[in-house]
């Protein structure tokens, strides 16, 4: 299958109803539940607030095991000590493990995450294997039987969307459930207080998750966004990007083959006019019209700014430029059909001229900008309403038509 449809097929895909945020949830609900509608820039973020609380909780846990050892010998019958000791050894290591993953995976939303499930798993499995090894003497283990409730509050530390914090929160819950069943107290009052202490934590971390996370994207989004076209501000755009040509740096030295990024530049035709003829409200509802088509002609992980007045930029990661001039001229398209109505009635209709580059591996993002924007206004200088993708009219496919 060619990339072109392979990409249409992805951006279909995307399109398909989410079932797990129908239309009538509320936006907070919807942005805390899952990270569906978390822009790739907001995923950087939340990785490094993520990775950063894991190393802190894991240096914590890792500080804190030998020092409970001294409270094993102090509290445990002999016979136990040497196995106690051991297992709390082989814990510290798997500490030591997650500390190493924290420190090496950098915006690494998945790693982290997968990092942070081992974190917190990791007691709750040691708590298991006493349970399974030790439940008749249960009762000597001074301060064991509130690992389970200790992860579950620990939750609410991590900004952490609903889904992932109720997928590690139930996994506790179970092993509870089935140490509880090993120990027979499952039927018994203590059971039943102690499972539902956990629910009733749980439910409290999951609204401290919640409320971390809409506040942290409410913030972001006022830092990082255009009020106007509620795209991305120039500051993060680049920003975002000198980290996309990092990580691509950084595949090329490990000699994998990294993805194209491509660049799109827009500049709106003759915008002064619309402003001139219309008004400047007029002109502002043209610039949120061309951000909306933008948005519904990219896709969810393509980066879209506002770069100036009426300029815009959109970077493609994993588009070849090929692919990319297939997704200019259908903005350039939707660009023509959409309207603005202005104060008498009339429809108000304006067009784009775009550059279009692939950034090259071996040249810095300075001169992939220059040559984007050198070749917007190539686009300006043919008439307009066009995209140019390459710099000599000799090369094939050299310029749009319309
Ligand atoms: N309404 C509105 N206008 C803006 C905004 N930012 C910049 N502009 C206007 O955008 C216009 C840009 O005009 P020019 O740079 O001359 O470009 P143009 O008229 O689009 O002409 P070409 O680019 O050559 O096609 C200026 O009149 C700016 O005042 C904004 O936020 N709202």
């Amino acid at each position: 299958m060619g990339k072109s449809s392979e990409r249409r097929r992805f951006s279909l895909k995307l399109k398909r109803q989410n079932p797990w945020s129908p239309p009538w949830m509320p936006a907070s609900l919807r942005d805390s539940l899952n990270n569906r509608h978390h822009s790739r820039d907001f995923n950087f973020a939340r990785s490094e607030y993520l990775r950063t609380r894991v190393l802190f909780v894991a240096i914590v846990f890792f500080l804190l095991a030998p020092l409970w050892i001294v409270v094993d010998y102090l509290l445990l019958p002999e016979e136990m000590l040497t196995n106690l000791v051991a297992s709390r050894l082989i814990l510290m290591a798997l500490l030591a493990l997650v500390i190493i993953s924290a420190l090496r995976n950098k915006h690494q939303l998945n790693r982290i995450r997968n990092t942070l499930a081992l974190l917190l798993l990791l007691p709750a499995i040691f708590y298991f294997a006493l349970v399974i090894f030790y439940s008749d003497r249960m009762i000597s283990l001074v301060g064991y039987n509130f690992i389970p409730l200790l992860i579950i509050a620990f939750l609410s530390v991590f900004p952490l969307t609903l889904i992932e914090s109720l997928g590690i929160g139930l996994t506790v819950i179970g092993i509870q459930f089935f140490a509880l069943t090993e120990l027979n107290e499952l039927t018994t009052a203590y059971g039943g207080q102690n499972l539902g202490l956990l629910v009733i934590v749980l439910a409290i971390s999951l609204w401290a998750n919640h409320s971390q996370v809409s506040t942290l994207l409410r913030l972001y989004r006022q830092a990082s966004m255009d009020s106007l076209t509620q795209l991305l501000n120039r500051g993060v755009l680049l920003e975002q990007l000198k980290q996309l040509c990092e990580c691509r740096d950084e595949k090329l030295e490990a000699n994998d083959i990294p993805a194209p990024i491509t660049l799109l530049m827009f500049d709106l035709d003759k915008f002064k006019r619309i402003n001139d003829t219309y008004g400047h409200s007029v002109g502002d509802q043209v610039l949120q019209v061309f951000a909306q088509v933008l948005r519904d002609e990219l896709r969810n992980n393509d980066l879209i700014a506002r770069y100036g007045g009426e300029e815009f930029i959109a970077v493609l990661p994993g588009t070849p430029k090929i692919d990319a001039i297939q997704v200019a001229e259908r903005i350039r398209l939707q660009s023509e059909k959409a309207t603005v109505i202005a104060h008498d009635g009339e429809a108000v209709n304006f067009t784009t001229s775009i550059g279009i580059t692939e950034i090259r591996f071996d040249e810095t993002l300075d001169a992939a900008l220059n040559r984007v924007d050198a070749r917007l206004y190539k686009a300006k200088s043919l008439g307009r309403n066009r995209y140019v993708a390459y710099d000599s009219p000799k090369q094939e496919d050299t310029y749009s038509y319309f």
